[in-house]
C-alpha cells in the first residue's frame, strides 16, 4: 500500500506558511476557526464557522490556499471550501455528530506528545509533538548551499563534545531548516535514547505555554523544557514581538546553557537581523553558532528531484524516474523554494502515476500550467521595482530608501502590492527586499493600495499596466 500523507498534515503546513503571509491577525481572525473535514464520499472540505469568513478567505487567500495544498499533497486531492452550514446542509445531519472532524489549525497543539518516534528506542527522548518521519538525514540532500549547517547537526545530533552552544540555522523560507532540526532530533534519539530530546515550533512553544500561563502550569512546562539533553525549537523569528514568550524562551536558553544542555533553533533570518525579538534573546542567539542554509543551486535542486522521486516511487510502489528535460525544467522554473519545487513533482506523480517516466515536456508541462501561472515567467522583486521606480520617474534605490514624502512612498506601497500579487514571496521576504522593512509595513502597504485603488482610476491602471508589462 503506498503511504499516504493524512489531510491534516498537509492544512497544517499550508497553515504554517497562511499565517506568515497573511499575518498573525488576518490568520487569527479568518483562518484559525477554519476546519479541515471530510465530506460526503471522502471529500476534503475546509469549513468556515460563517458565510462571511467564507466569502473572505474565498477573496483574499483561497487561490493560495489552493497553491499551498497542491504543493504539500503528494496525493493532489482537490480541497473544497464551504461555511458550515452549506456543509452540514449537504453532507446531512449526521456530518455533525461523526467523526470528520480531521483537524482545525488550533487543534494541532498537543503540549507533550512522546508518539512520534520512529523505530529507534526512545528512552526519554520526548518530542512536543510535530516531528516529522520523513525529515531525517538519508533524505536530506546536500550540496553547497546546506553542507555546512548539515555537518552542524550531523555533529549536534551524535552528541560530540566541544559543542557550540546555541546551534542557530537559518535559510530564507522553505529551503530545509525544518528538515534539519527533525533529522537533528530523529538522530539524536537514536543515538542517545536515554537522553531526553525536545522539539517543538516556536509557535508551539507560546501557545503551549500561553495555555500553561492560564492553566497555571508553568512549573510543569518549565520542567518539562529545562530537563532537556536537546532542545530544539524551530522558526524561533516567530516570538518577535511576544514580549512575555520571549522572556521565557530567554530563562529556558539560559537554564539549559548553565546547565551544559544543547540548544538548537533556526530561524528565518541571521540573528543579528531579527530586530523584532529582544536585544538579549537576539545577543544570545548571535553568540552561538550561526549557520545559514543558502538557496539551492541547479545541482541540489536536481539532486532533490532525484531523491523525492524515488521515495515516491517507493511509497507508491514502483520504480519512478523522469525524463531528464522533465526534471531540468523542474529545476529551472521552480526556484524559490524546494517546496515549491517538491510540490511540483509530487503533481506530476499524482497526475501521471507510475507514467510518470514516459512524460513528455509538453505533457508536464500541460500538468503543472496552474501551477506556472507565476512562474510562467518568474517575475522577480528586483523586476518589480526597476518597472514600478521607472513608471513613476523614480530610482530603484528611492523604493528602498527611508524617504517618506507621498511621491516616493505611494510607488513604494504600489511595488510591494505588486511583489505579493506577482510573486509567491511572504510578507516578510518583500519587507527584506524593500530596504529591511518588517513584514507589517508590507501588510499595510498591501491593504492601503487595495483600498486606494478602489477609489482611485488612475492608480488602478497605473497598477495594471504594470503587471500587464510585468507578466510579459
Ligand atoms: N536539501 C534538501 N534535501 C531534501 N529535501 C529538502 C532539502 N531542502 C529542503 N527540502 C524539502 O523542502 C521542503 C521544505 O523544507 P523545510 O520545511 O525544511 O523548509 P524550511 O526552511 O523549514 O521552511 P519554512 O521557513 O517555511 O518553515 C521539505 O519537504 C523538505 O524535505
Amino acid at each position: 500500500m503506498p503511504e499516504l500523507t493524512p489531510a491534516d498534515t498537509v492544512w497544517t503546513k499550508a497553515c504554517s506558511a497562511l499565517r506568515r503571509e497573511l499575518g498573525e491577525a488576518d490568520f487569527g481572525s479568518w483562518l484559525s476557526q477554519a476546519a479541515l473535514r471530510e465530506g460526503a464520499a471522502g471529500a476534503l472540505v475546509l469549513v468556515t464557522p460563517t458565510g462571511v469568513a467564507r466569502d473572505w478567505i474565498r477573496r483574499n487567500a483561497w487561490r493560495r490556499i489552493a497553491e499551498l495544498w497542491a504543493q504539500n499533497d503528494p496525493q493532489g486531492r482537490h480541497l473544497d471550501l464551504k461555511s458550515r452550514m452549506e456543509f452540514e446542509a449537504e453532507a446531512g445531519p449526521a456530518s455533525s455528530a461523526s467523526p470528520a472532524v480531521v483537524v482545525s489549525p488550533l487543534e494541532i497543539a498537543d503540549p507533550v506528545s512522546t508518539d512520534a518516534a520512529p523505530a529507534a528506542g526512545r528512552g526519554r527522548s520526548a518530542a512536543l509533538g510535530g516531528l516529522q518521519e520523513r525529515f531525517t538525514f538519508d533524505t536530506f540532500v546536500v550540496g553547497p548551499a546546506n553542507e555546512f549547517a548539515y555537518a552542524v547537526a550531523k555533529r549536534v545530533a551524535s552528541w560530540a563534545d566541544g559543542h557550540f552552544n546555541p546551534v542557530v540555522i537559518h535559510s530564507s523560507y522553505g529551503f530545509g531548516k525544518t528538515h534539519l532540526m527533525n533529522a537533528m532530533a530523529w538522530e539524536a534519539m537514536r543515538t542517545q535514547p536515554t537522553r531526553k530530546v525536545v522539539y517543538l515550533s516556536a509557535e508551539r512553544f507560546l501557545s503551549t505555554f500561553v495555555r500553561a500561563v492560564m492553566d497555571r502550569a508553568t512549573t510543569a512546562f518549565k520542567e518539562e523544557l529545562r530537563d532537556a539533553d536537546l532542545l530544539l525549537i524551530d522558526d524561533v523569528h516567530f516570538v518577535g514581538g511576544k514580549q512575555s514568550t520571549q522572556e521565557e524562551l530567554f530563562h529556558t536558553l539560559t537554564a539549559l546553557m548553565e546547565d551544559g544542555r544543547r540548544v538548537v533553533f533556526s530561524t528565518d533570518r541571521p540573528p543579528s537581523a531579527i530586530t523584532e525579538i529582544d536585544a538579549r534573546l537576539r545577543s544570545h542567539l548571535s553568540a552561538g553558532l550561526v549557520c545559514g542554509i543558502e538557496p539551492a543551486d541547479r545541482d541540489l535542486r536536481l539532486g532533490i528531484l532525484e531523491k523525492k522521486l524515488d521515495t515516491l516511487g517507493r511509497q507508491q510502489g514502483f520504480a519512478a524516474t523522469a525524463r531528464p528535460e522533465v526534471l531540468q525544467f523542474l529545476a529551472d522554473r521552480f526556484t524559490d523554494s524546494v517546496r515549491e519545487l517538491e510540490g511540483a513533482l509530487n503533481t506530476l506523480v499524482a497526475r501521471a502515476g507510475v507514467g510518470v517516466s514516459r512524460l513528455s515536456l509538453d505533457e508536464a508541462q500541460a500538468i503543472l500550467r496552474p501551477h506556472l501561472r507565476g512562474a510562467e515567467k518568474r517575475i522577480t522583486i528586483d523586476d518589480i521595482q526597476k518597472a514600478t521606480s521607472e513608471h513613476f520617474g523614480l530610482k530603484q534605490a528611492d523604493l528602498i530608501s527611508e524617504r517618506r514624502n507621498r511621491s516616493i512612498a505611494r510607488p513604494r506601497q504600489a511595488a510591494m502590492w505588486l511583489a505579493k500579487q506577482l510573486t509567491t514571496r511572504s510578507l516578510p521576504d518583500i519587507g527584506r527586499r524593500f530596504g529591511g522593512r518588517d513584514h507589517t509595513t508590507v501588510l499595510h502597504a498591501v491593504r492601503r493600495i487595495e483600498e486606494l485603488k478602489a477609489g482611485d482610476a488612475q492608480l488602478a491602471r497605473d497598477l495594471e499596466a504594470l503587471a500587464r508589462k510585468l507578466r510579459g
